[in-house]
């Protein structure tokens, strides 16, 4: 187990604890801005100059995404850097960690199939394993103490397997128990800005979303203040992940500043980039 596991990230750490609206440079852990760039891309890593010139074959529904098509040239590397990442990898899992409607789902599934890792979605095995068809409801009928039980027997089971991505559930961060299982693999944080977050989640509606679902008010504002506080508890939690995937950091690199025109491909490469320096810094210091 990683040693470092609940202590690498000390209080008052984030430059911008109450304002997590900031460009993410000044609210970043040190640990994670003081990263180092990701290696160049062979074929070049503007994805969205990428996605410009092959409109046809890359087309993206802004919210409520079932399947995501991507450009011949994002395919292209995202195999090469899939390729590249593997022999790191050595077959240890990869969890997607990050708050509600971050992407873990739609960026797992990419980066399950360019690694040619299975998907799993943690909150769909604790339906499985409850037997209740939605998390909503596993907290009416139960608790949220009875899902986060379940959630880390399931965390605990997939920890002794291995080829496998996993979405995990947006507050499966705040039990150290939890990390124990999931630093037997490699997590990645998808760090989204929250204003981005809350338009996603009231494209789709609250009503899957139990920590966030209120019968009355604007979808979006009650949304936003939510996932604001909720945040604030937990981003000392994500930071613990061993690589922070930012959308605005792959923004910039784009050259603009709107994340909301980032496809998931585009994120799934950023993650990809990440997870190459993280293993190949750690293979420098163990070689
Ligand atoms: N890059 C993107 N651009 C626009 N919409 C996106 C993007 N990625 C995901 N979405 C949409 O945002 C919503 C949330 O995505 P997703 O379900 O993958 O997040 P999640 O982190 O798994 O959420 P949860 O924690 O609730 O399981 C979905 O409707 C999805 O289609
Ligand atoms: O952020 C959270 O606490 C949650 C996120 C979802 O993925 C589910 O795991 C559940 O709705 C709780
Ligand atoms: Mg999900």
């Amino acid at each position: 187990m990683d040693a470092g596991v609940g202590l690498r990230a000390k209080p008052g750490a984030w430059a911008g604890l109450g304002n997590p609206h900031r460009p993410s440079a000044a609210r970043v852990p040190a640990r994670f801005a003081a990263e180092r760039p990701a290696r160049p891309l062979v074929l070049g890593s503007d994805c969205r100059s990428h996605g410009a010139r092959l409109k046809v074959s890359c087309s993206r529904k802004p919210a409520g995404i079932e399947k995501v098509y991507y450009s011949a040239d994002e395919a292209l590397i995202l195999k090469q850097k899939a390729e590249d990442v593997i022999p790191y990898l050595n077959d240890r899992c990869v969890y997607l960690v990050g708050m509600m409607g971050s992407g873990k789902t739609t960026v797992g599934k990419i980066l399950a199939e360019v690694l040619g890792y299975s998907f799993f979605d943690s909150d769909k095995m604790v339906e499985k394993a409850v037997g209740i068809s939605s998390v909503a409801e596993i907290f009416q009928l139960h608790s949220e103490a009875f899902f986060r039980d379940n959630e880390s027997e399931v965390l605990r089971d997939l920890s002794s397997m291995h080829r496998l991505v996993v979405a995990t559930g947006g507050g499966a961060v705040i039990r150290p128990i939890n990390w124990s299982y999931m630093k037997k693999g490699l997590t990645i944080w998808l760090d989204v800005p929250l204003d981005a977050l809350a338009r996603r989640i009231a494209a789709v509606g609250t009503a899957s979303r139990p920590l966030l679902h209120q019968e009355s008010g604007d979808p979006y504002a009650k949304a936003y203040a939510k996932l604001t506080s909720l945040f604030e508890q937990r981003m000392d939690s994500y930071a613990n992940a061993d690589a922070r995937v930012s959308l605005e950091h792959i923004a910039v690199k784009q050259g603009h500043n709107d994340v909301t025109i980032l496809t998931p491909s585009a994120i799934a490469i950023e993650a990809l980039l990440k997870m190459e320096s993280f293993l190949t810094d750690k293979a420098m210091v163990i070689n």
